[in-house]
């Protein structure tokens, strides 16, 4: 199914969920009569026809597993879970540990203070999925087809003559937005990067006319290209991830950054339960995991329960690079009797040498670094696609490990709940677009069958060129009263997902590149990984048939 079809049926499948629920391996089961379901619900809302409840039903789906490329929960032997944005969820106090941090780094790198203490953290200002544009200073969004459907600098908006000529370029010079140059928005840590970026681009352009900025402090701002002020950015959010002002905070109380999840054990033992190994594999360091695992679980800090949940841990793993055939670092032991996970060496032989189970029992089970062959032979794998890694971030723990290790995949997409909401409260608005397209079409056609007719009419006399003048007219008319009237309707919609920046899935009514990458590399998304607790630990998980635009029935 193409990408935008795809997305497009995601607010209509509440049918589908039911069935889902009814048999946990039918998620291709569709409703022949959809429209007509729709219509009735309206009436009634109380059952579908399988007799759930349709209330029930809306608030499943957004815990809903989506499938876009089969997989067969029977053939993994191995489950692995990211940690950070995956198992643990955060809330905006944590957000604005690294905004506050990054702020007062910066102003330690020469920044006014003057001007970014007035910084504010907006948790919903950006998104992810945008694209950063270094050297322009400039937040865009892009489609599927790589164009730009909406641009700021900073926080202006570009008008639509500004941003097509900077990136709906001609042939060859259209921008691709990979390189050196762009930074793709992939995990929600990027949040802060997005904010402090636009804000001070913004400084930047408002330097000559801040009266709050001293001589030395405007040309400190107007001497800063865009680009090194990302790298600055950049820099200071690096630097809290590592100096303690995020993790000695949360590890102080965890209770007021971590979202808690009742399901998220369960889970974790069911698929113990049905025979899978299961794995931790963070970037986080052991000391950090500890925490926040101890929290997850209901432990205090000295607890080592949550160890139990898995086979297998490794912290502080370097990912993408772990994912890497050229991986080189050394796997170490953690040494788990004491908080900090104090490292040792491992002096006798290695798996590839001892085999796994005598590894194990000689080292225990938690380590840092290594690469994925070391866990590959770990967990005994004969090959990648015996492995499911549910991770948030679509480069590092979907895209690398899907491409060039053949993992099946799981993507955590947290904001799924509220695109969900938004769209199943817009599908009166939905039928008024498709209404407005079919105007728009009908129109058109109308428009197109006048010129016609005088095309194969040669001598046109001047009562006929009137008639035909009088058509042409009424029909442009009416072309153009459909097109306002969709383009209205377009905007409504964007603008209940988000003012500026609409769907993450969509980038005006095409699906946006976040939503191909989600497509292309995510064997399945759900909103938290606890919502596998949803589904069976044998479940096999079947997309819907693709569809093309030229199919005349089911496929
Ligand atoms: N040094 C940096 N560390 C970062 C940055 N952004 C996030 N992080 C840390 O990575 C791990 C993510 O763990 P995972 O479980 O998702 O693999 C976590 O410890 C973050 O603090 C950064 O910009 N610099
Ligand atoms: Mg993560």
């Amino acid at each position: 199914m193409p990408v935008a079809t795809r997305m497009e049926s995601l607010a209509q499948r509440r049918g589908v969920v039911c069935a889902t629920q009814v048999s946990a391996s039918s998620s291709s089961v569709r409703l022949d009569n959809e429209e007509e379901e729709e219509e009735e619900e309206e009436e009634e809302c109380e059952t579908d026809e399988y007799g759930f409840e349709l209330e029930e039903c809306e608030e499943e789906l957004e815990r809903q597993i989506f499938c876009n490329r089969e997989l067969n929960m029977n053939q993994i032997k191995a489950v692995g879970f990211d940690m950070d944005y995956t198992l643990a969820q955060y809330n905006v106090e944590f957000d604005l540990l690294a905004f506050e941090g990054a702020k007062e780094k910066l102003i330690g790198m020469g920044y006014p203070a003057a001007a970014v203490l007035g910084f504010s953290f907006d948790p919903n200002a950006h998104r992810r999925g945008l694209v950063i544009d270094k050297i322009r200073g400039n937040v865009i969004k892009v489609d599927r087809h790589k164009y730009c459907k909406a641009a700021y600098h900073g926080t202006r908006e570009l008008t639509a003559e500004e941003r097509k000529r900077i990136y709906v370029g001609v042939a060859d010079e259209t921008p691709t937005f990979t390189g050196d140059d762009y930074v793709n928005v992939d995990s929600l840590f990027q949040l802060i990067d997005a904010s402090l970026f636009a804000q001070i681009v913004d400084a930047i352009e408002a330097a000559p006319d801040d009266a709050r900025l001293g001589a030395e402090d405007r040309a400190f701002l107007l001497a800063k290209p865009f680009r090194e002020a990302y790298t600055n950015v950049r820099h200071a959010v690096d630097l809290c991830h590592h100096d303690g002002v995020i993790k000695d905070r949360v590890a102080e109380d965890p209770g007021k950054y971590i979202l808690p999840d009742p399901d998220l054990v369960p889970m974790l033992r069911n698929f113990k339960q049905a025979g899978k190994q299961v794995f931790c594999l963070t970037n986080s360091l052991f000391d950090y995991t500890n925490v926040v695992m101890n929290f997850l679980t209901g432990s205090d800090v000295d607890g080592r329960e949550w160890l139990d949940l898995f086979d297998l841990v490794i912290v502080g793993a370097a990912k993408p690079a772990f994912l890497s055939p050229d991986a080189r670092r050394d796997l170490l032991r953690v040494d788990v009797t004491t908080n900090r996970g104090t490292l040792h060496n491992l002096c006798g032989a290695p798996v590839f040498e001892v085999g796994a189970d005598a590894f194990l029992e000689r080292e225990g089970k938690v380590f840092q670094g290594g690469g994925y062959k070391a866990l590959h032979a770990l967990l005994q794998l004969e090959s990648g696609s015996q492995l499911l890694y549910v991770g948030d971030h679509i480069f590092s723990d979907v895209l690398r490990s899907k491409r060039s290790l053949g993992w099946r995949t799981a993507l955590v997409v947290p904001e799924l709940e509220d695109e969900i909401r938004v769209a199943l409260s817009l599908k009166k608005l939905n039928r008024d677009v498709d209404r407005r397209i079919a105007e728009c079409d009908a129109a058109e056609t109308l428009a197109d069958e006048i010129r016609r007719a005088a095309l194969v009419k040669h001598h046109l006399d001047d009562q006929d060129k009137r008639r035909q003048d009088a058509l042409l007219n009424e029909a442009e008319i009416r072309k153009n009263q459909a097109r306002d009237a969709l383009r209205v309707a377009r905007a409504h919609a964007h603008s209940e997902f988000h003012e500026e920046w609409g769907s993450i899935f969509r980038a005006g009514h095409i699906a946006s590149r976040f939503a191909k990458q989600v497509v292309d590399y995510a064997c399945i998304y759900t909103s938290r990984a606890s919502n596998l607790l949803r589904t069976s630990p044998y479940r096999h998980f079947r997309p819907h048939a693709d569809s093309l635009p030229h199919d005349v029935g089911g496929v």
